[in-house]
């Protein structure tokens, strides 16, 4: 089921769903559970005591149990996304995804819940009786009108938000949208007339919505499968749709579209013509926000017009109208009051705060993210980026403040301030990083990148992957024959256009690499039949050498071999970058923090002198990739306590950057704790920091390595990398055996190019 615009094959979405292991989430402890003590504290016999508390006092699981962070994504499967009534457990994925995305965007624990049942009664017995356990319910994919009946019963039988998301997450996201294209355009809420096309569960309560930020009912058209539900209409009409009805004479969408500002699509894939568009009013506005696949492409709007303000529900156009931009929000918001229900006013708070953030000045992090694409309040860009690392502290104050004022807030929040604090600390990073360098690329001109070790089935999705998703054009370099071979194990078709594929051994361009390279190693011991030979058998040295013959406009390597050796072979042929220093820069995302520490590939034991210049190659990486680089000289002992010879070392590297007049902030020798924790600061009050170090320098490399790979092992942190930086030529060396995304995050660094896009 591969729709239009599909950046990734369905091989891959199956893949990513079983490997490494089935499923998207799995649980975390967050007690260590190692000694008999720990056993008997969390478990028999010290469970019994908040069990105690708790029957005494319900509100105590709050305190004692995960329930108030907890939501529970529950559905039936009768309306997945826009596929259709599949079941319970086809839902699954789904539902898994959605509560992957509750803790990647908003920290929020949350497990999916299918119930398999049509029948709306018995799915309410289920549901109500295991609320209890959660601090929210998500209701997701259920279709109309059950949900209706469904989500009224639940929320009257609960004393927790009951939400069903595709109605109101949707209705909050849309109305968000519209404040601000109606702004752009300049229309008046009640004078705009709008069609509704789809009277389901996200349309209908999107509608409603509208309608209570002042669009007129006299002035709405909704049309359903069977046309213009008009007053007087009998066929396919309930207790839902019919308020909406309205005095019309018209029946098709067709007619509903002529003279319309706002078309609302929560139907199906095509359902709006390009004609129709073209009979709409001046600056129509068109929300075409179908799953998978829109009620219109933005590119057939543009075939009949200009002046329209596009929306859909996807990442691959401007205006992602989805609800994901809500959910996390609404619910973490609401959680951290402890709210009884999500009110009308929590929701309208919703929809203003995403429409106000939208009008914000982007900031550097998230503009980095979109370069080529302009970032600001206008027809492209009327509301945030699902990515926007604002969303977390921004939204939630809003709905919890309303939750205050409405009465359902068990516990409210009495600093505000300190509450936005608490809520960039619970942003995970690596949700936006990784995203931000990958926008940028797909945003810049296509680049070449040549995957050295194209034989490698691994190697191989990833350069498929690279091409779907349009970061460049990949080039595996291999033998046609096994590389074709494992194409086909991989799923992918070698006929597929935009993957190259070049033999070394039978290259045309052989002679003149081999030359090239010759003319390099002829006075370091090489004869030109061992140069000939490297080019003619070895990947890396071939790989390279298109590299700097302008055959490609960078390389991916090391899966199969080691990162030295791999290294040893990139440098025989790629010069350093005129003042470069070849070292690797790891980036650590940790809960609330996006760290960097070098060097942690190259140099085993820096002179003082070589620790200052990779910290100015770091500085100038980090500052490339949206990051205010604040340096810390890594080392055990805190501003001379203890004394000793290694740490001497790391102070003197200090005192000689002083001497080179750099523009970035930068202080040591100090420990991590010190450098990232500003609590510590109280001993040092001469210390120049003005916030917490993010780019950490190692003394040798025995500490830069051991310290990121030990955090690796240990979970709750991403470890990107190491880059490999200071070539003149984009060269990025994976680990050996790395995964498909991993290798996938290489090749998008080689092709986003650290040196080119710091000189911008
Ligand atoms: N962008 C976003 O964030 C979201 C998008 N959606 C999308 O909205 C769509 C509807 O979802 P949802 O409301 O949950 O599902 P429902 O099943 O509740 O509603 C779908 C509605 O669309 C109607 N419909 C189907 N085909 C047509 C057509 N050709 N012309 C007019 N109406 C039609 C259906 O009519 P009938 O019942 O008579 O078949 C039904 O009323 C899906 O594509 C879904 O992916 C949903 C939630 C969020
Ligand atoms: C986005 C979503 O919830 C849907 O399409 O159903
Ligand atoms: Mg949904």
């Amino acid at each position: 089921m591969t729709t239009e615009k599909q950046t990734f094959s369905d091989d891959e979405a199956l893949h990513l769903h079983q490997h490494p292991q089935p499923g998207k989430i799995a649980l975390m402890a967050t007690k260590p559970m190692a000694t008999q003590r720990d056993l008997a504290l969390a478990y028999s016999p010290g469970v019994a005591v908040p069990v105690l508390r708790i029957a005494e006092n319900p509100e105590a699981a709050y305190d004692y149990t995960a329930k108030g962070n907890m939501v529970a994504v529950i559905s039936n499967g009768t309306a997945i996304l826009g596929l259709g009534n599949l079941g319970a457990l086809a839902s699954k994925p789904v539902m898994e995804g959605k509560s992957v995305l509750f803790k990647r965007f908003a920290d929020i624990d949350s497990f999916d819940i299918e119930v398999a049942t049509q029948e709306p009664n018995e799915f309410i017995t289920v549901v109500k009786n295991i609320t209890g356990a959660f601090g929210g319910v998500n209701l997701e994919d259920i279709k109309s009108p059950e949900c209706f009946i469904i989500e009224a019963a639940l929320q009257d039988l609960a004393d927790i938000p009951v939400f069903h998301d595709d109605q109101h997450g949707t209705a909050i996201i849309a109305s968000a949208g519209l404040i601000n294209a109606l702004e752009i355009t300049g229309k008046k809420i009640e004078d705009v007339k709008v069609v509704l096309c789809g009277a389901g569960a996200a349309g209908l309560s999107s509608l409603s919505l509208i309608k209570s930020l002042g669009v007129k009912h006299e002035n709405t058209t909704v049309v359903d499968i069977h046309g213009v539900v008009y007053e007087g209409r009998t066929i396919d009409m309930d207790q839902w749709k019919a308020p909406h009805a309205t005095k019309t004479s018209k029946r098709t969408l067709a007619e509903a579209m002529v003279g319309a500002d706002v078309f609302l699509g929560l139907s199906a894939k095509g359902v709006l013509t390009p004609d129709m568009v073209a009979t709409m009013a001046d600056k129509p506005i068109i929300f075409a926000m179908a799953n998978p696949d829109p009620e219109i492409t933005p590119e057939e709007v543009a075939s009949v017009r200009s002046d329209a303000i596009v929306a859909t529900g996807r990442s691959d156009y401007p205006n992602q109208v989805n609800n994901v931009l809500g959910f996390p929000y609404i619910f973490r918001g609401a959680l951290d009051v402890r709210a009884r229900r999500v009110n009308h006013e929590m929701k309208l708070a919703a929809a203003h705060a995403l429409a106000q953030l939208a009008r914000e000045d982007v900031p550097d992090e998230v503009a980095a993210a979109y370069q080529g694409r302009h970032l600001k309040f206008g027809k492209d860009y009327i509301i945030p980026s699902p990515f926007d690392p604002r969303l977390i502290w921004y939204i939630p104050p809003f709905v919890a403040q309303a939750a205050m004022d409405t009465g359902v807030a068990r516990k409210p929040i009495t600093d505000m301030d300190a509450y936005r604090k608490t809520l960039e600390q619970r942003l995970d990073p690596s949700a936006g990083f990784l995203q931000s360098i990958t926008s940028a690329v797909r945003s810049r001109p296509s680049k070449r990148i040549v995957f050295a070790e194209g034989e490698d089935i691994s190697v191989i999705r990833a350069a498929h992957a690279f091409k779907l998703q349009g970061l460049g054009t990949p080039i595996l370099c291999g033998r046609e024959n096994l590389v074709e071979e494992n194409m086909r194990a991989a799923g992918i078709d070698p006929k597929e256009e935009g993957i190259e594929i070049v033999n070394a051994r039978l290259s045309h361009r052989n002679a003149a690499y081999s030359q090239l390279l010759y003319s390099r190693l002829q006075r370091e011991g090489y004869l030109k039949r061992d140069v000939d030979r490297l080019i003619n058998l070895d990947r890396n040295s071939f790989a390279a050498a298109m590299v700097i013959s302008g055959h490609a406009d960078g390389m991916v390597t090391g899966v199969t071999r080691s990162f030295d050796k791999s290294l040893d072979d990139v440098l025989r042929v790629v010069d350093p970058a005129p003042g470069g220093r070849i070292m690797g820069l790891s980036i650590v995302l940790a809960k609330g923090r996006t760290i960097f520490v070098a060097d942690t590939t190259v140099a085993e034991m820096p002179s003082p002198e070589e620790l200052g210049d990779i910290a100015i190659e770091a500085a100038m990486a980090v500052r490339s990739m949206g990051h205010t680089p604040r340096v810390a000289f890594m080392s055990y002992s805190t501003f001379g306590n203890p004394t000793g010879e290694r740490s001497d070392r790391v102070k003197e590297a200090v005192r000689l950057l002083e001497e080179r007049g750099v523009d970035f902030e930068f202080e040591g020798e100090m420990p991590p704790d010190v450098a990232l924790e500003p609590a510590m600061w109280a001993n040092y009050p001469f210390q120049r920091l003005t916030a917490p170090a993010n780019v950490l320098i190692m003394p040798a490399i025995q500490s830069a390595s051991i310290s990121t790979k030990m955090i690796e092992a240990l979970g709750g942190a991403t470890v990107v990398g190491p880059l490999l930086l200071g070539l003149s030529k984009p060269v990025q060396i994976c680990q050996l055996s790395d995964s498909v995304s991993k290798i996938l995050t290489m090749a998008t660094f080689a092709a986003y190019d650290i040196r080119a896009s710091a000189k911008g």
